[in-house]
């Protein structure tokens, strides 16, 4: 035999026209009439039901107490109710769902002589005569009524059918059938008089004593199990049946009492105390339960709540009778009991139909199940209602497989690009160990050894700052607030030896120290050639989508809504930032004139430029390292008035001539038009500035650019400031959201592949920068500044690195 569950058992149900109830304890409360000794003792009635639900304490003297005086149940029986109306309305239903192979329970609980016995021997004929009738009523099904008693006395479980009475029952957990008693003696009942019979005998091996309270006072719990199995009598013999099997329980628990009002004493005391200590812990379970199973549930604290579990929240209907004396000397433990009902009001059961199917029925219905889904793969149904949330979850699939195919070639270019930073690196520290090289000699070396020769055509090397950087350069430019002990070995090298191709951002602002102003005009001479407008335009234009199609991916996978970045999210997002940007393959590399330098006030020629003759033929991609000339840091003075700003038609108009086939011939000459333009672009932010009302700040309004000069007139060295405050930087960075044009803008400023280590290097240093700008807390000022410093950094950090 097997039993069947989960969905076997549900389309079982559909079938035999039953279902799985998740339901809450039915609970009634039975009010009894004053009896005898209570009238006799001229006690007062102080319990009214008011209605068929309600049931109020009417002591008037009792004025200020803090108890409610209405409690509201699923049925409340006044003191004339007969025990058949309780049985109906309280009762049957569940105790009939055995028919159905449902488990259920009818427990009576109360204190002492409130009426549980009176109460559970009347449901208990009442239920087994309506079992009764219904197998009569159906004979086509063949019915086996079991009948088994037990009592749990002193915390010892007997078999109230059984003549022994020195051994008790051993109970035992099974992981299927729950808690099992061994040996427990199960009759089978033939008839109603074989049901009399049982219930007498077992009513007189039940443990019964009188106290003050009761004369017939039940010491013990009884529980009275009737187990229904019921097959079609078609299918009986055949060896294909399937069989439902359910139990009832019907529980007489034995009475509250205080030892004090029962005036117990000795053997009475001793089952007093075990009676309450169970009790207790049935109510500390029911307790538990109705706040929705948290936590341990302690079942196995005493006998009864351990047997009774199923029935507790389990696989069972169950249906409470609290009984109550109306007497006023009771009020105590009636409001106890009445506690124990609101609780138990609030437990959940879930209630299954137990079929039991014989192998070859569970065979057969096994194999109607394979066929069902068989055909239901060929051909596919109704759309299911989560149909929307499957379709979602396959895009979502297809979306997280493109991004990471996406992820592992950009991670690829970036470990290529780390790479050759690092051999370049390599080179120079090499390179300045030996200390010699002049710049012309290194520009032999370079085109006689090659080492400046990149395979890669996507970023090219030209200006090493730090410990990289060619001692000779350095000290040629004799400037005392750099040395090499504040460069940062990870600086970049080819700063300005990439390609700009094209500033697309219209809100850009250039601004630079007014001393660093250069040959504009021959800058926008560079621009004005034969770069093409069209081609930078593309390139930028594309990079943007590419980056667009990245974020909004990822947002469209993280996030609810594309405005609620959270930091983890920016993180992710600026992750693929820079690893999706994407730059022709076709080199481009800064055209300058030979002339170069000349142009540029304060910013005397170095040696390398003014005897660089231009790149040797066959030399396309290499670069000499760069000279960090004095005159090239942005100094504080001026540097303010001296800003301009250029606007993107400007910038366009004046773009780089760049070139695969070009050399490098001034980079001086770049970095003055550069100057240049940022000093226009800050002096027409000045005027624009001035121009507003709305007190919105501009360039002028930051103050002095900490990028450009530290205090005492000493440039900072971003690379070392930037290792100071890694950390903070790096979560500034994942928490601001700096708006994506500008972060385009800015490597595009940088010709940098973005998966190349500076481009990385350069935003954080931004992002240091950005980090004062931000303390302002004002969102239109700091958003501004965003712009501004942004483009005003990257710049200070190119002439940083000449
Ligand atoms: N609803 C009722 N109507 C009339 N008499 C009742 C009612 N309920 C109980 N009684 C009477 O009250 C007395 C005590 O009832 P019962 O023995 O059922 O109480 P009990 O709660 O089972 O007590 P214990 O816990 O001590 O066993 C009995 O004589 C019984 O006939």
């Amino acid at each position: 035999m097997g039993a069947i569950a989960g969905e076997e058992l549900l389309k079982w149900e559909k079938m035999q026209g039953v279902s799985s109830r998740e339901e809450k304890i039915l609970v009634s409360i039975r009010l009894r009439p004053l009896n005898e000794k209570e009238i006799a003792a001229n006690e007062s009635a102080d319990w009214e039901c008011i209605n068929d639900t309600t049931i109020l304490y009417r002591n008037t003297l009792r004025e200020g107490s803090t108890f409610p005086s209405a409690y509201t149940f699923d049925r409340v029986f006044r003191g004339d109710c007969v025990t058949r109306q309780v049985y109906e309305e309280g009762a049957k239903e569940v105790a009939l769902s055995v028919v159905s192979g449902i488990n259920s329970s009818i427990f009576a609980y109360g204190q002492t002589s409130s009426g549980k016995t009176y109460t559970m021997v009347g449901i208990t004929e009442y239920a087994v005569a309506d079992i009764f009738d219904y197998i009569e009523r159906h004979e086509e099904r063949a019915f086996i009524l079991k009948f088994s008693a037990i009592e749990i006395y002193n915390e010892v479980v007997r078999d109230l059918l059984s003549t022994d009475n020195n051994t008790p029952l051993r109970l035992r957990d099974d992981p299927e059938k729950g808690p099992i008693l061994e040996k427990l003696t199960e009759e089978t009942l033939r008839d109603w008089e074989h049901l009399k019979e049982l219930l007498a005998f077992s009513e007189a091996q039940r443990q019964v004593g009188e106290t003050y309270l009761n004369e017939k006072s039940s010491r013990s719990h009884q529980i009275i199990r009737l187990t229904m199995e019921s097959s079609a009598r078609e299918f009986l013999g055949k060896g294909n049946s399937a069989t439902l099997i359910a139990s009832v329980n019907l529980v007489d628990l034995a009475g509250s009492e205080r030892a004090s009002q029962a005036s117990s004493a000795g053997m009475r005391l001793k089952e007093g105390c075990h009676i309450n200590r169970s009790l207790l812990t049935l109510g500390t379970v029911i307790r538990k339960l109705s706040n929705g199973r948290h936590g341990h549930i302690n079942y196995r604290d005493s006998k009864l709540t351990r047997i009774l579990q199923p029935c507790l929240g389990g696989n069972a209907r169950t249906a409470i009778i609290c009984t109550l004396s109306p007497a006023r000397s009771h009020v105590e433990q009636t409001r106890n009991t009445l506690l124990f009902a609101c609780c138990a009001k609030e437990v959940t059961t879930k209630a299954q139909v137990n079929v039991v199917m014989s192998d070859k029925a569970l065979v057969k219905h096994l194999q109607k199940e394979v066929a069902r889904l068989e055909s239901e793969l060929k051909t596919p149904g109704p759309v299911p209602s989560n149909c929307d949330y499957a379709a979602l979850l396959r895009k979502k699939d297809v979306q997280i497989e493109k991004m990471e195919k996406e992820i592992r070639e950009l991670t690829k270019q970036r470990d290529l690009a780390q790479s050759r930073v690092e051999d370049l690196l390599r080179m120079v520290g090499k390179e300045q160990i030996s200390g010699k090289a002049s710049i012309n000699n290194h520009l032999n070396l370079q085109e006689g050894e090659d080492i400046w020769e990149d395979d890669c055509s996507v970023s090219e090397s030209s200006s090493i700052c730090g410990p990289h950087r060619p001692n000779t350069h350095i000290r040629e430019f004799n400037n005392p607030h750099y040395n090499d002990e504040d460069s940062d070995p990870d600086d970049d090298p080819d700063d300005y030896c990439k390609e700009v191709r094209c500033v697309e951002n219209g809100e850009l602002a250039l601004p630079i120290s007014g001393e660093e102003s250069g040959t504009s005009q021959e800058i926008s001479s560079h621009l004005n050639e034969d770069t093409g407008d069209s081609q930078i335009q593309e390139n930028s234009t594309l990079l943007e989508q590419r980056l667009h199609v990245v974020q909004s991916t990822i947002d469209s996978l993280v996030c609810p809504s594309p405005d609620e970045h959270s930091p983890q999210v920016m993180s992710e997002n600026n992750k693929n930032l820079r690893l999706t940007r994407s730059w022709s393959c076709t080199e481009h590399h800064m055209a300058g004139s030979p002339k170069s330098g000349g142009g540029v006030q304060r910013t005397p020629a170095n040696g390398y430029e003014k005897g660089f003759p231009g790149r040797p033929d066959g030399l396309q991609r290499k670069f000499p390292p760069l000279n960090y000339d004095g005159s090239t840091r942005l100094l504080r003075n001026g540097s303010q008035s001296s800003m301009g700003s250029l606007s993107v038609d400007d910038l366009r108009a004046s773009s780089i001539r760049t070139s695969a086939d070009e050399d490098i011939t001034s980079i001086q000459t770049f970095v003055a038009g550069m100057k240049e333009m940022v000093k226009q672009e800050y002096e027409k932010q000045l005027v624009d500035g001035q121009d507003q009302e709305t007190g919105r700040k501009n360039v002028k309004d930051v103050g002095v650019d900490p990028m450009l000069e530290a205090p005492g007139g000493t440039p900072l060295d971003w690379s070392l400031q930037f290792k100071r405050h890694q950390k903070e930087i790096i979560e500034l960075w994942q928490s601001c959201c700096v708006p994506l044009t500008h972060r385009t803008y800015f490597f595009l400023l940088f010709r940098g592949d973005p998966s190349d280590s500076i481009y990385m290097e350069v935003e954080l240093r931004r992002l240091s920068f950005l980090k004062e700008s931000f303390s302002d807390g004002n969102k239109s000022v700091r958003d501004s500044q965003t712009i501004t410093l942004a483009s005003r950094f990257s710049l200070s950090a190119t002439y940083a690195n000449l």
